[in-house]
């Protein structure tokens, strides 16, 4: 399979995210900035999928001359069984007639990090910056990398569900 055959539009200019596209294609994409139209901190599975949706559709419309719109979003799920909250990682992949949806490793989070962002209405990159002590972390290793100590870095996790997304367009095995 040659995943450097398509143009790829990314609707966000976040490096980990362009990272990520560039590892699981080996192209550079065209990135654009679009609203996901969900909450800044999606907390739930089905509104991070939604909010990668909006952006694979609406880059893939803006950016002319593109094969297939990516939209990559961060969002945590709660898992009642467990009590646990889990960060994920969602890409979606639209090329204008099919949407194919990649989901990343699923991280669990420690809770005291979703009651803040409940609490103090905070997104989560606020309270990792904290933690790190750096800035701007979701553009880096993010909540992965810190938890991890850099075994499992933000990009990686968005590679696999790039490749997840886009290997439906390619595969015989999907015709
Ligand atoms: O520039 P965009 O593409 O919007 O990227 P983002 O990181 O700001 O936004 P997302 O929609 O992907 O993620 C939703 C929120 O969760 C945060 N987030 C998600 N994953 C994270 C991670 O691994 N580390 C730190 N913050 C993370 C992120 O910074 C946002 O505040």
């Amino acid at each position: 399979m040659d995943f450097s055959a398509f143009r790829y539009a990314l609707g966000t200019t976040n490096n980990a995210k362009k990272s990520a596209v560039q590892m699981a294609t080996g192209t550079e994409p065209a990135c654009l900035s679009v609203p996901s139209g969900v909450f800044d901190q999606p907390m739930s599975e089905e509104e991070t999928v939604e909010g990668a949706i909006n952006r694979a559709k609406t880059v893939y419309k803006l950016i002319p001359g593109s094969d297939i719109g990516l939209g990559l979003e961060g969002g945590l799920t709660y898992d009642l069984q467990h009590k646990q909250w889990y960060l994920i990682s969602v890409c979606a992949a639209w090329n204008g007639a099919e949407l194919y949806i990649g989901k990343g490793l699923s991280f669990p989070i420690p809770n005291q990090a979703a009651e803040r962002i409940q609490q103090e209405n905070v997104e989560l990159s606020t309270i990792i910056d904290e933690w790190s002590g750096m800035t701007n972390s979701n553009h880096q290793g993010g909540a992965y990398g810190l938890l991890t100590e850099n075994r499992i870095r933000r990009a990686d996790v968005f590679r696999d569900a790039v490749l997840a997304a886009i290997t439906p367009f390619l595969s015989p095995y999907y015709k």
